[in-house]
Protein backbone atom coordinates (compact mmCIF):
# COMPACT_ATOMS: atom_id res chain seq x y z
CA UNK A 1 0.00 0.00 0.00
CA UNK A 2 1.07 3.59 -0.84
CA UNK A 3 0.49 6.77 0.22
CA UNK A 4 0.36 9.46 -1.94
CA UNK A 5 0.44 12.75 -0.57
CA UNK A 6 -0.61 15.76 -3.34
CA UNK A 7 0.63 18.70 -1.41
CA UNK A 8 -0.57 22.33 -3.15
CA UNK A 9 2.08 25.14 -3.14
CA UNK A 10 2.15 27.41 -0.84
CA UNK A 11 0.71 30.88 -1.70
CA UNK A 12 1.89 32.40 -5.05
CA UNK A 13 2.21 36.07 -6.11
CA UNK A 14 -1.56 36.24 -7.37
CA UNK A 15 -2.19 39.94 -8.93
CA UNK A 16 1.53 40.57 -9.59
CA UNK A 17 3.29 40.10 -12.92
CA UNK A 18 4.86 36.74 -12.19
CA UNK A 19 2.39 34.72 -10.45
CA UNK A 20 4.88 31.38 -10.02
CA UNK A 21 7.03 32.60 -7.26
CA UNK A 22 5.76 32.13 -3.17
CA UNK A 23 4.81 34.75 -1.00
CA UNK A 24 6.37 35.29 2.27
CA UNK A 25 3.23 33.63 3.61
CA UNK A 26 3.40 31.11 1.40
CA UNK A 27 7.10 30.46 2.65
CA UNK A 28 6.05 30.22 6.06
CA UNK A 29 3.06 27.60 4.72
CA UNK A 30 5.56 25.79 3.37
CA UNK A 31 7.80 25.74 6.50
CA UNK A 32 4.99 25.32 8.93
CA UNK A 33 3.64 22.52 7.08
CA UNK A 34 7.12 20.55 7.41
CA UNK A 35 7.29 21.24 11.03
CA UNK A 36 3.66 19.71 11.24
CA UNK A 37 4.63 16.60 8.98
CA UNK A 38 7.71 16.41 11.63
CA UNK A 39 5.82 16.60 14.74
CA UNK A 40 3.52 13.81 13.60
CA UNK A 41 6.36 11.35 12.19
CA UNK A 42 5.72 11.67 8.75
CA UNK A 43 8.17 10.65 6.66
CA UNK A 44 8.45 10.18 2.81
CA UNK A 45 10.61 7.74 0.94
CA UNK A 46 10.02 9.22 -2.39
CA UNK A 47 9.70 12.92 -4.00
CA UNK A 48 7.73 14.29 -6.97
CA UNK A 49 6.93 17.77 -7.91
CA UNK A 50 5.98 20.19 -10.85
CA UNK A 51 8.96 22.15 -12.76
CA UNK A 52 7.21 25.30 -11.91
CA UNK A 53 9.04 27.55 -9.62
CA UNK A 54 6.07 27.85 -6.79
CA UNK A 55 6.64 23.86 -6.39
CA UNK A 56 10.20 24.23 -6.49
CA UNK A 57 9.61 26.47 -3.59
CA UNK A 58 7.04 24.99 -1.32
CA UNK A 59 9.04 21.25 -1.60
CA UNK A 60 11.86 23.10 -0.47
CA UNK A 61 10.68 25.05 2.33
CA UNK A 62 8.62 21.88 3.89
CA UNK A 63 11.51 19.15 3.20
CA UNK A 64 13.85 21.18 5.24
CA UNK A 65 11.37 21.84 7.92
CA UNK A 66 10.73 18.03 7.80
CA UNK A 67 14.14 17.18 8.16
CA UNK A 68 13.78 15.07 5.18
CA UNK A 69 17.18 12.85 4.37
CA UNK A 70 19.34 14.80 1.92
CA UNK A 71 19.10 11.61 -0.35
CA UNK A 72 15.37 11.64 -0.73
CA UNK A 73 15.69 15.59 -1.49
CA UNK A 74 18.53 15.19 -3.96
CA UNK A 75 16.55 12.70 -5.63
CA UNK A 76 12.90 14.28 -6.35
CA UNK A 77 11.75 13.95 -9.59
CA UNK A 78 10.99 17.00 -11.35
CA UNK A 79 7.99 15.88 -13.46
CA UNK A 80 6.33 19.16 -15.65
CA UNK A 81 3.10 16.82 -15.74
CA UNK A 82 1.95 18.11 -12.24
CA UNK A 83 1.98 21.61 -13.73
CA UNK A 84 -0.71 24.05 -12.87
CA UNK A 85 -2.70 24.77 -16.45
CA UNK A 86 -2.00 27.85 -17.88
CA UNK A 87 -4.86 30.78 -16.24
CA UNK A 88 -3.88 33.31 -17.92
CA UNK A 89 -4.36 31.82 -21.12
CA UNK A 90 -7.71 30.62 -19.74
CA UNK A 91 -8.56 34.07 -19.24
CA UNK A 92 -7.13 35.34 -22.23
CA UNK A 93 -9.26 33.73 -24.00
CA UNK A 94 -12.36 34.61 -22.66
CA UNK A 95 -11.73 38.68 -23.32
CA UNK A 96 -8.01 39.32 -25.04
CA UNK A 97 -8.13 42.18 -22.31
CA UNK A 98 -7.49 39.40 -19.38
CA UNK A 99 -3.91 38.31 -21.35
CA UNK A 100 -2.14 40.27 -18.62
CA UNK A 101 -2.82 40.28 -14.85
CA UNK A 102 -2.60 44.23 -14.81
CA UNK A 103 -5.63 43.75 -17.82
CA UNK A 104 -7.38 41.52 -15.22
CA UNK A 105 -7.16 43.76 -12.46
CA UNK A 106 -8.09 47.02 -14.54
CA UNK A 107 -11.48 44.68 -15.18
CA UNK A 108 -12.09 44.02 -11.78
CA UNK A 109 -11.69 47.45 -10.20
CA UNK A 110 -14.37 48.38 -12.52
CA UNK A 111 -16.51 46.84 -10.03
CA UNK A 112 -18.05 46.95 -6.67
CA UNK A 113 -17.25 43.76 -5.73
CA UNK A 114 -13.85 42.73 -7.06
CA UNK A 115 -13.75 39.26 -5.46
CA UNK A 116 -17.36 38.51 -6.90
CA UNK A 117 -16.11 39.94 -10.28
CA UNK A 118 -13.14 37.92 -10.09
CA UNK A 119 -15.06 34.69 -8.85
CA UNK A 120 -17.79 35.32 -12.05
CA UNK A 121 -14.92 35.56 -14.50
CA UNK A 122 -12.96 32.44 -13.80
CA UNK A 123 -16.39 30.66 -13.62
CA UNK A 124 -17.27 31.68 -16.91
CA UNK A 125 -13.91 30.92 -18.74
CA UNK A 126 -12.91 27.97 -16.77
CA UNK A 127 -16.33 26.55 -18.38
CA UNK A 128 -15.45 27.95 -21.39
CA UNK A 129 -12.41 26.16 -21.51
CA UNK A 130 -14.10 23.02 -19.98
CA UNK A 131 -16.99 23.07 -22.88
CA UNK A 132 -14.57 21.80 -25.58
CA UNK A 133 -16.25 23.80 -28.15
CA UNK A 134 -13.20 26.18 -28.42
CA UNK A 135 -10.52 23.18 -27.54
CA UNK A 136 -8.26 24.53 -30.68
CA UNK A 137 -8.09 28.34 -29.41
CA UNK A 138 -5.86 27.04 -26.27
CA UNK A 139 -2.74 26.48 -25.72
CA UNK A 140 -3.55 22.87 -23.56
CA UNK A 141 -7.50 21.84 -24.20
CA UNK A 142 -8.85 20.90 -21.30
CA UNK A 143 -9.16 17.25 -22.31
CA UNK A 144 -5.27 17.07 -22.73
CA UNK A 145 -4.94 18.70 -19.48
CA UNK A 146 -7.33 16.21 -17.85
CA UNK A 147 -4.96 13.25 -19.53
CA UNK A 148 -1.39 14.85 -18.90
CA UNK A 149 -2.91 14.88 -14.65
CA UNK A 150 -3.89 11.26 -15.32
CA UNK A 151 -1.00 10.47 -16.68
CA UNK A 152 1.40 12.29 -13.67
CA UNK A 153 -0.02 10.27 -11.39
CA UNK A 154 0.49 7.01 -13.47
CA UNK A 155 3.79 8.01 -13.72
CA UNK A 156 4.10 8.14 -9.86
CA UNK A 157 2.84 4.92 -9.45
CA UNK A 158 4.93 3.09 -11.63
CA UNK A 159 7.85 4.97 -10.40
CA UNK A 160 6.94 4.38 -6.56
CA UNK A 161 9.47 1.29 -6.16
CA UNK A 162 7.55 0.09 -3.06
CA UNK A 163 7.22 3.56 -1.37
CA UNK A 164 5.20 3.45 1.71
CA UNK A 165 4.82 7.63 1.79
CA UNK A 166 5.08 9.40 -1.67
CA UNK A 167 5.06 13.40 -1.54
CA UNK A 168 3.90 15.46 -4.74
CA UNK A 169 4.06 19.13 -4.87
CA UNK A 170 1.91 20.45 -7.26
CA UNK A 171 -0.82 22.97 -7.48
CA UNK A 172 -4.99 23.40 -7.10
CA UNK A 173 -5.68 22.09 -10.39
CA UNK A 174 -4.09 18.62 -10.71
CA UNK A 175 -5.38 17.67 -7.18
CA UNK A 176 -9.10 18.93 -7.97
CA UNK A 177 -9.38 17.03 -11.11
CA UNK A 178 -7.84 13.89 -9.57
CA UNK A 179 -10.64 14.27 -6.49
CA UNK A 180 -13.27 15.12 -8.84
CA UNK A 181 -12.25 11.85 -10.60
CA UNK A 182 -11.92 9.37 -7.82
CA UNK A 183 -14.83 10.84 -5.82
CA UNK A 184 -16.97 10.31 -9.17
CA UNK A 185 -18.05 14.07 -9.18
CA UNK A 186 -19.05 15.28 -12.45
CA UNK A 187 -16.42 18.09 -13.92
CA UNK A 188 -18.65 20.45 -14.28
CA UNK A 189 -18.05 21.14 -10.35
CA UNK A 190 -14.97 20.94 -10.80
CA UNK A 191 -14.26 24.61 -10.07
CA UNK A 192 -16.44 24.00 -6.61
CA UNK A 193 -13.58 21.61 -5.46
CA UNK A 194 -10.71 23.89 -6.91
CA UNK A 195 -12.41 26.84 -4.94
CA UNK A 196 -12.27 24.98 -1.69
CA UNK A 197 -8.32 23.97 -1.79
CA UNK A 198 -6.18 25.93 0.70
CA UNK A 199 -2.13 26.60 0.04
CA UNK A 200 -0.34 23.90 1.33
CA UNK A 201 -3.07 21.84 1.92
CA UNK A 202 -2.32 17.94 1.60
CA UNK A 203 -4.94 15.42 -0.45
CA UNK A 204 -3.87 12.13 0.12
CA UNK A 205 -4.97 9.09 -2.35
CA UNK A 206 -3.99 5.66 -1.10
CA UNK A 207 -2.66 2.96 -3.77
CA UNK A 208 -3.27 -0.70 -3.09
CA UNK A 209 -4.20 -3.86 -4.88
CA UNK A 210 -7.73 -2.61 -4.71
CA UNK A 211 -6.85 0.02 -6.75
CA UNK A 212 -6.75 3.85 -5.88
CA UNK A 213 -9.21 5.60 -2.94
CA UNK A 214 -9.18 9.34 -2.03
CA UNK A 215 -8.46 9.19 1.72
CA UNK A 216 -8.65 12.64 2.59
CA UNK A 217 -9.02 16.02 0.80
CA UNK A 218 -7.43 19.54 1.29
CA UNK A 219 -6.75 18.57 4.96
CA UNK A 220 -5.08 21.90 6.23
CA UNK A 221 -5.28 20.58 9.92
CA UNK A 222 -1.67 22.06 10.53
CA UNK A 223 -3.49 25.49 9.84
CA UNK A 224 -6.28 25.59 12.29
CA UNK A 225 -6.55 27.24 15.42
CA UNK A 226 -3.89 29.20 16.68
CA UNK A 227 -2.19 29.41 13.24
CA UNK A 228 -5.50 30.40 11.40
CA UNK A 229 -3.53 33.26 10.47
CA UNK A 230 -1.64 30.74 7.60
CA UNK A 231 -5.00 30.20 5.65
CA UNK A 232 -4.96 31.33 2.37
CA UNK A 233 -6.44 30.39 -1.00
CA UNK A 234 -4.85 32.71 -3.58
O1 LIG B 1 -3.29 28.84 -11.39
C1 LIG B 1 -4.36 28.86 -10.76
O2 LIG B 1 -5.33 29.51 -11.14
C2 LIG B 1 -4.49 28.11 -9.46
C3 LIG B 1 -5.87 27.51 -9.28
O3 LIG B 1 -5.91 26.22 -8.81
O4 LIG B 1 -3.51 27.13 -9.45
P1 LIG B 1 -2.41 27.04 -8.34
O5 LIG B 1 -2.82 25.97 -7.38
O6 LIG B 1 -1.15 26.68 -9.07
O7 LIG B 1 -2.34 28.38 -7.66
Amino acid sequence: MTCIYLIRHGQASFGKDDYDCLSSLGEQQAIHLGADFQRRGIIFDKVFRGSMLRHQQTAKGCLHAMGADESIVENTTVDAHWNEYDHQDILAQLKPDFATPAGVKQYLMQHKDPNLALHNVIEEAFSRWMSNDFSHQYTESWVAYQSRIELALKKVINQSDNAKHIAVFSSGGPIAILSQTLLNIPASNLMKVNWTLVNAGVTKIIHSKKGLVLSSLNDHSAFEGKHRHLITYK
